[in-house]
């Protein structure tokens, strides 16, 4: 893709853009349009990652980033302010990045973020200029910031007032993949409002590069660039579900839930991918997209449709109950075992630990008297921020040491390449849940490990034989057994 800039290089004058919140998506977008030959100037509210991301130090970790951030700060093609001013007489075309997360107790997105840059950045437009939104928002949004910033410049004296254009343009990357993603999308989708030509023609400059490999791109109108955003997430998630709705069943009945998921996807209307059963989806995205959906469908009357959203966040979140329940059969008791916990964030490559079902199971487990130790290559300080009572080892070996049990929830390659012997030395018990189907089970369990996964019937301690465990010289056995006990009868 690089190649190509050259190409752009020469076509001078080239718009510069800004790109407003430098967060996953905007320092990512910032540096890959630096990538491909165009004047940036990155804005954020957070003085600390304006100073890091100036000094070519991105504050999290996504693998090439780095490399591009450094490469564009040097050449000065990039460049990080938290000047609304400055951006407003920079930029011609404004990426909008910040974030729309879910709302504390509601299942809606908190729009305040994005309404705040939207009207900031007017209010400080002295030149023509085209606002680009890449945040995922619930349809309507973009309408909505038509008549904000209608309403913000109306009054400005005649000469003076801008011509502001607002496109909305979704982003689609993956945390872990993202400079790949950006670079070479799989479809770039472009809303305008009344099919606005102009805006159409500067956003088909911006992306000449990807435009000319092939990347399909669809012009549409405000709500359909919205709503095939959260579609697309919506869809992701519901494949997740729908392989984890299944291994409910072959927890029950036996069965392989990955020898299903492969035979599955060899039809093409069905695709393998994101139907690898496990503790499920989480991260700053599909969780939260799914739920915003809902919450605007019920907003619109159309509540019923996505109705199915709700079920398949429920079926996601029973997973990571599972784990506790295979952890509690497992040790017999989960006040005072030892517990290993391999991974803490949302997916491997990432250091994200929003709504990671790794770092939720991994609290749980604390919560319940667990000795937890947590083990994560990248996202040990973001999970320290978040649960800091939490033990967290630096290395694998450190986590696993005198371990009751060990869980692998997030399948960095690190811990897909494990074998039994390299834990055996360093372990309390043999005892090993696969959150993520990645280690081969028959291995394990022909080592002499009690090895479980999800999707497959468990295949740990039964209840008459932890009644035995408790009941005899463990320790543990004087942490109230009898209400152990009935609690395993109640579920
Ligand atoms: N992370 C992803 O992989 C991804 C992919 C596609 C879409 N998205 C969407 O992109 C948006 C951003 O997500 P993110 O993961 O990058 O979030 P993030 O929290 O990492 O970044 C958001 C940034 O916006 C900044 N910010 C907040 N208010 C601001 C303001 N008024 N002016 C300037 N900066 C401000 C914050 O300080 C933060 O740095 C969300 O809507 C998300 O759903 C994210
Ligand atoms: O078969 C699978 C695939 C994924 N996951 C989990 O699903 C979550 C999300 O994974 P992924 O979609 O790869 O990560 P994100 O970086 O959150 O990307 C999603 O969310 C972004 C933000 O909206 C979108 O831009 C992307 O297209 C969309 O894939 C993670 O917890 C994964 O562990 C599974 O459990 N099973």
């Amino acid at each position: 893709m690089s190649g190509d800039t050259s190409r752009i290089e020469a076509a001078a004058p080239q718009p510069r853009i800004t790109v407003i919140g430098t967060g996953y998506l905007g320092a990512t977008h910032a540096a890959c349009m630096a990538e491909l030959g165009f004047e940036v100037l990155g804005l954020d509210v957070d003085p600390l990652k304006i100073v890091a991301l100036s000094r070519g130090e991105l504050p999290f970790h996504e693998p090439g980033l780095p490399e591009l951030l450094v490469k564009h700060v040097s050449s000065g093609r990039l460049r990080f302010t938290n000047s609304y001013r400055e951006a407003a007489d920079f930029g011609d075309v404004h990426f909008i990045g910040v974030g729309t997360p879910q709302r504390p107790g509601e299942s809606a997105a908190d729009l305040a973020y994005v309404d705040a840059a939207v009207a900031e950045l007017v209010r400080n437009l002295t030149r023509d200029a085209l606002i680009v939104g890449k945040s995922t928002v619930p349809v309507g949004t973009a309408r909505r910031l038509r008549r904000l910033i209608d309403d913000e410049l109306e009054g400005r004296p005649e000469p003076a007032a801008p011509r502001v254009a607002l496109a909305w343009n979704p982003e689609f990357l993956r945390e872990g993949r993202a400079v790949q993603d950006t670079l070479a999308p799989d479809r770039l989708v472009v809303g305008t409002d009344d099919g606005d030509a102009e805006s159409r023609a500067l956003l088909r400059r911006v992306y000449a590069a990807p435009l000319a490999t092939g990347t399909p791109l669809i012009e549409t109108d405000f709500e359909t660039a919205e709503l095939v955003k959260v579609a697309a997430n919506a869809f992701l998630a519901t494949k997740i579900s729908f392989i984890n709705a299944f291994s409910e069943i072959t927890e029950v009945i036996g069965g392989d839930i990955t020898t299903l998921a492969d035979a599955l996807g060899h039809d093409a209307r069905i695709g393998r991918k994101f139907l690898n059963a496990g503790v499920g989806f989480g991260g700053g995205c599909l969780p939260k997209d799914i739920r915003a959906l809902q919450a605007r469908a019920d907003e619109l009357g159309a509540g019923a449709a996505m109705r199915f959203l709700t079920q398949m966040d429920e079926i996601n979140l029973r997973r990571r109950d599972r784990v506790i329940h295979l952890a509690t059969q497992s040790v017999g008791l989960l006040q005072g075992a030892r517990i290993a916990v391999l991974g803490a964030a949302f997916k491997p490559e990432s250091d994200d630990v929003r709504d990671s079902p790794a770092l939720d199971i991994a609290a749980r487990l604390y919560n319940s008297g667990a000795d937890v130790t947590v083990y994560d290559p990248q996202a040990n300080r973001n999970a320290a921020a978040r649960f800091p009572r939490l033990e967290y080892a630096r290395s694998l070996e450190e986590a696993v040491s005198g371990a009751d049990l060990v869980v692998l929830l997030t399948e960095w390659e690190e811990f897909r390449r494990l074998r039994p012997r390299d834990l055996e030395p360093l372990v309390r018990e043999r005892r090993f849940i696969d959150g993520r189907n990645v280690l081969p089970a028959e291995d394990w369990k022909a080592s002499g490990w009690e090895f479980s996964a999800l999707g497959r019937r468990a295949d740990v301690v039964g209840l008459h034989e932890v009644r035995e465990q408790v009941s005899g010289a463990d320790p543990r056995s004087r942490l109230a057994p009898i209400d152990f006990f009935q609690s395993l009868a109640a579920e």
